[in-house]
């Protein structure tokens, strides 16, 4: 799985022009992680979460749905279920490859609804960074301040903490909002 998921990002990069796959050398058999889940069933499908709308925090995620389905990701501003295909994986893009690649790829938020009557299985492998590798960018410029991996998720961390949901890439944009309107008002 784990020369799976370097092979698609060195692609990806690859396509961008970056033949150096420099920030997949902090990736590793240490850093990198499976996680199984299990959704068990619930009457109250199909309005119930099994896993509430997300990004991952990763460079990509490469993932194993079984035939209940329920993964929906967003799409043009809707929710769009993905078909369970027992012969396909399926690739998301995390926010590492997102912020690395200045926006080009983006992170793709995504949930699950669970079943009513059955359990769900699936499978994800995440291609992550050592904490204290810096994700930096494919080019100079960046929308992004340089954080490391460690900083991320600390960051993701706190923001759950404090407000129950992940903020993510945006805690590490050079401009927020705020700072332009800050620069633009009148002095
Ligand atoms: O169970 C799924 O299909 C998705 C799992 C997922 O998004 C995750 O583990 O981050
Ligand atoms: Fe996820």
């Amino acid at each position: 799985m784990s020369e799976l998921a370097c092979l698609i990002a060195g692609v990806l990069a690859e396509n961008m022009g970056y033949s150096g796959h420099s920030f997949l050398e902090n990736c590793n058999k240490n850093t990198c992680f499976i996680r199984l889940n299990r959704y068990p069933p619930c009457p109250f499908s199909p309005e119930t979460f099994g896993l509430t709308p997300h990004t991952d925090s990763d460079f990509l995620t490469i993932l194993y749905q079984d035939q209940v389905g329920g993964l929906q990701l967003m799409k043009d501003s809707k929710w769009v279920a993905v078909k369970p295909n027992p012969h396909a994986l399926i690739v998301n893009i995390g926010d590492l490859f997102q912020a690395w690649s200045n926006d080009i790829y983006k992170s793709v938020e995504h949930k699950v609804m669970v079943n009513r009557k059955v359990d769900r299985y699936s499978v994800a492998y995440f291609l992550c960074p050592s904490y204290e590798s810096t994700i930096g960018s494919c080019k100079k410029s960046s929308p992004y301040k340089s954080f490391t991996f460690g900083e991320f998720r600390q960051q993701v961390q706190e923001d759950v903490k404090r407000n129950g949901h992940k903020v993510g890439l945006s805690r590490f944009l050079q401009y927020n909002n705020q700072q332009i309107q800050k620069e633009m008002a009148p002095h």
